[in-house]
């Protein structure tokens, strides 16, 4: 069964400027146009305004404010995937082996 990642995925694939995506009817395919800059400022930028929607909503806001920002960072965070021919069930997969192990553990680890 495919998710919406899977399906955004697949969309954002076809609006690569080699699958002939077009800029004047594609947010995606103009931002895919512009490059690699182009996407990381969209996610420092969805970043930092997920952070102010948090603040806010601690200072009375609705917490669906959260919920809109952490959409818009996360379809920017699959344009980047994209940009990387990398899929969303390989940070799926990813997250799979990690389930169990304690972040302190693995940060333990690490530093040895
Ligand atoms: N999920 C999204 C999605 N989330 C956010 N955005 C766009 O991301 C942008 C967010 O940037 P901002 O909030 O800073 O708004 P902005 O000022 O318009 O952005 P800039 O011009 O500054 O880059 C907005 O233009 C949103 O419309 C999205 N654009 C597209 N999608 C999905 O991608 C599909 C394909 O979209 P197109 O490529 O545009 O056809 C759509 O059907 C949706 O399913």
């Amino acid at each position: 069964m495919s998710t919406i990642l899977d399906r955004l995925a697949e969309i954002i694939e076809s609006r690569k400027p080699a699958q002939g995506g077009d800029p004047a009817t594609s947010y995606t395919a103009k931002l895919l146009a512009k490059g690699d800059d182009a996407i990381l400022k969209k996610i420092g930028e969805e970043a930092t305004e997920t952070v102010m929607a948090a603040k806010d909503v601690r200072a009375g806001a609705d917490s669906g404010k959260v919920l809109y920002e952490v959409a818009d960072l996360w379809f920017h965070t699959l344009v980047l995937l994209a940009q990387f021919d990398l899929k969303p069930q390989q940070v799926l997969d990813e997250l799979a082996r990690r389930e169990g192990v304690s972040g302190l553990a693995e940060k333990a680890a690490r530093k040895e």
